[in-house]
């Protein structure tokens, strides 16, 4: 329950509208329990007029009687109906109130969530999957708003029609309601075993599901090796497995379910049975009229939803309790990455590492050890070296995905860990190895990084890129939508894409973290061409695996297993006949092979 407790500040903040929730659950359980009353004093009147009529019998007198008689029970039922009219007005104010409530307070979480959610680092993101933390935002969500709407709904309605109910039957009677009452706990605890049962089960079925979505999910999103390599037979006999799994899963909560309505209505019976056997002899002895009875077995019959609802509310707070605990469990992560006080900076590009060692948190894998260097504004730093040196891990770093661990990386002689994150992440243009392109148009793609953008401005930065001739071939242009719902590029015009997204903000610093892969040596030529317009004035970092990409930059060094083993300019590096040496004989061998083929 006290993880529930996070939900207060949200009463507190509509109380206002909770507040006169509560005056119409109370205001209509009393409409709610006035026709048992209203009955009762109609029943002890058809009682004494049918005494009174028979009394009459053979005089004139007798058909008065029966008009009166038939006019009040007219009034009687006309009363009971206004009643219930009057109740059902204030049932429908109690929904409009509580549960809209809840959907509002729904809201609030999902976005205080997501939005938490964004500023945590990558850290989190790789411990954390996406199912999960979809489905903290969903699934976790929706159970916290059955608490806030019909739990706290039902709970008050509960207490509120108990205690009037009870009341009521104790001041007709206090032996006939000890009777009439006595089937009602049991019944409760039979319904909260029961509801116990029906929960598990359903949970199961809930995770079966999860289980089943992800496994779908994760067949259409490699539908491409599946059947590369034949595989669909393989997964269809997984996800009949899953599928399997699941049925009987459902079939056991319906065998469950199916015993519980049967229960109620048999323990309900039971009271009325109880009730019209001590009424009877209560009647006999002349304590009660018979109308007591008849208001009795409503009032009964008005308990069963108590009972009821008693053991359902109790489950709805337990789940409630559950996935609020995992929900404040990632709103307690505070970021790692911290900011510091937010503001505007322009930095001109000096770049320094001094003595950078960097471990992955999670695997424990050092990446970087000992790193320095320099890069002065405006000049082209690149970076070589074997898959898993830790180039792209020394672009995390600057970019402040992860923290350095020891040394520092200064930005205009400044600890980047001073700057205002945000601030300081404009002023890098960062084009990651592995590109990601959203479902939406190739110039919504490349305006990405700014608030506004002109189409002049798209069209520069997709030139800069050297894609503006792929782009401008389509037949919508920069309208054209990638992605799931439109046209899939190719690997080497994403990658263009990504780096037109990162030069369209003019940034100071430029990443390039082996963006060039996927390009032909001919198309490569003509981006750097470009690039190096783009790159003027502006710090650049370029990783890459081919020589050919960085052999111009102003400084090369060649990471080794985290360490910087050599650098120089691409001359200076030749001439060492060291690795990179070795790299640069390897790959013009490779390319003389090309063209000899
Ligand atoms: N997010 C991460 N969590 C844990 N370990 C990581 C993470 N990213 C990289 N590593 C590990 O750190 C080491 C350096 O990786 P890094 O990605 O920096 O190499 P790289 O030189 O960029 O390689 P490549 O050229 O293949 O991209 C590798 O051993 C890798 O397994």
């Amino acid at each position: 329950m006290k993880h529930l407790a996070h939900l207060n500040k949200y009463f507190y903040k509509y109380r206002w509208r909770m507040i006169p929730g509560v005056i119409f659950v109370i205001v209509s359980n009393y409409f709610g329990v006035l026709p048992a009353q209203v009955i009762r004093i109609a029943f002890d009147l058809v009682k004494e007029n049918i005494s009174m009529y028979r009394l009459f019998d053979g005089f004139e007198r007798q058909q008065l009687v029966y008009e009166i008689f038939g006019y009040s029970l007219l009034l009687f039922g006309a009363l009971v109906l206004l009643l219930s009219l009057i109740r059902g007005v204030f049932l429908f104010l109690m929904r409009q109130t509580i549960i809209l409530t809840s959907r509002h307070i729904e809201f609030d979480l999902k976005n205080e969530i997501y939005g938490h959610y964004q500023q945590l680092d990558m850290a989190f993101y790789r411990r954390n999957n996406t199912g999960d933390l979809m489905n903290r935002v969903t699934e976790d969500v929706n159970r916290v708003r059955s608490y806030l709407g019909p739990a706290v709904m039902y709970s008050i309605n509960t207490v509120v029609l108990s205690i009037m109910v009870i009341a009521a039957m104790i001041s007709v009677n206090p032996t006939l309601a000890l009777y009439a009452l006595l089937p009602i706990p049991v019944l409760s605890a039979i319904l909260l075993v029961v509801n116990k049962i029906i929960n598990r089960r359903s949970e199961r079925i809930q995770e079966q599901l999860s289980t089943l979505s992800s496994f779908v999910q994760e067949t259409f999103s490699g539908i491409r090796v599946i059947k590369t390599y034949n595989r669909e037979a393989d997964k269809m006999d997984r996800f009949t497995e899953e599928s399997n799994t699941y049925r009987q899963a459902a079939l056991a909560l319906v065998k469950t379910e199916a015993i519980f309505f049967p229960l109620i209505l048999l323990l309900i019976g039971l009271s009325t049975v109880i009730t019209v056997y001590v009424g009877g002899l209560e009647v006999a002895k002349g304590t009660i009229t018979s109308g007591n009875i008849a208001e009795f077995i409503i009032y009964v019959n008005q308990l069963t939803f108590p009972a009821m609802a008693l053991a359902w509310v109790t489950s709805l707070i337990q789940r409630a309790a559950a996935s609020q605990k995992r929900i404040n469990e990632f709103l307690r992560t505070e970021p790692e990455i911290q900011s510091a006080a937010e503001g505007h900076i322009e930095v001109t590009g000096n770049i320094q590492f001094e003595q950078v060692s960097f471990t992955y948190p999670d695997t424990g894998i050092q990446a970087l050890k000992n790193v320095s260097f320099e890069i002065k504004p405006g000049k082209v730093l690149a970076i070589v070296g074997r898959t898993g040196s830790g180039k792209s891990t020394l672009a995390n770093l600057l970019m402040r995905m992860y923290d350095v661990q020891s040394g520092a990386i200064r930005v205009d002689g400044r600890d980047i860990r001073q700057f205002p994150l945000r601030a300081y992440r404009s002023q890098i243009g960062f084009v990651p190895q592995d590109v990601f392109l959203f479902s939406d148009s190739i110039a919504n793609n490349i305006a990405f990084g700014l608030d506004n953008a002109t189409s002049d401005e798209v069209e520069e930065a997709a030139k800069g890129a050297a894609v503006y001739g792929n782009i401008a071939a389509f037949e919508k242009g920069f309208e054209t939508t990638i992605g799931e719902r439109g046209i899939t590029l190719s690997g080497g015009q994403k990658q263009r894409v990504s780096i037109a997204r990162a030069l369209i903000k003019k940034p100071q610093i430029l990443i390039f973290d082996d963006c060039l892969s996927a390009v032909d040596t001919k198309t490569e030529e003509e981006i750097l061409q470009n690039l190096s317009i783009a790159m003027q004035g502006k710090s650049t970092i370029f990783i890459a695996h081919r020589i050919s990409t960085i052999k111009n930059a102003d400084h090369i060094i060649v990471l080794d297993q985290g360490m910087i083993i050599e650098q120089g300019s691409h001359e200076e590096l030749l001439a060492m006949q060291g690795n990179y040496f070795e790299l640069n004989e390897k790959q013009l061998l490779e390319e003389e092979d090309q063209v000899g083929n």
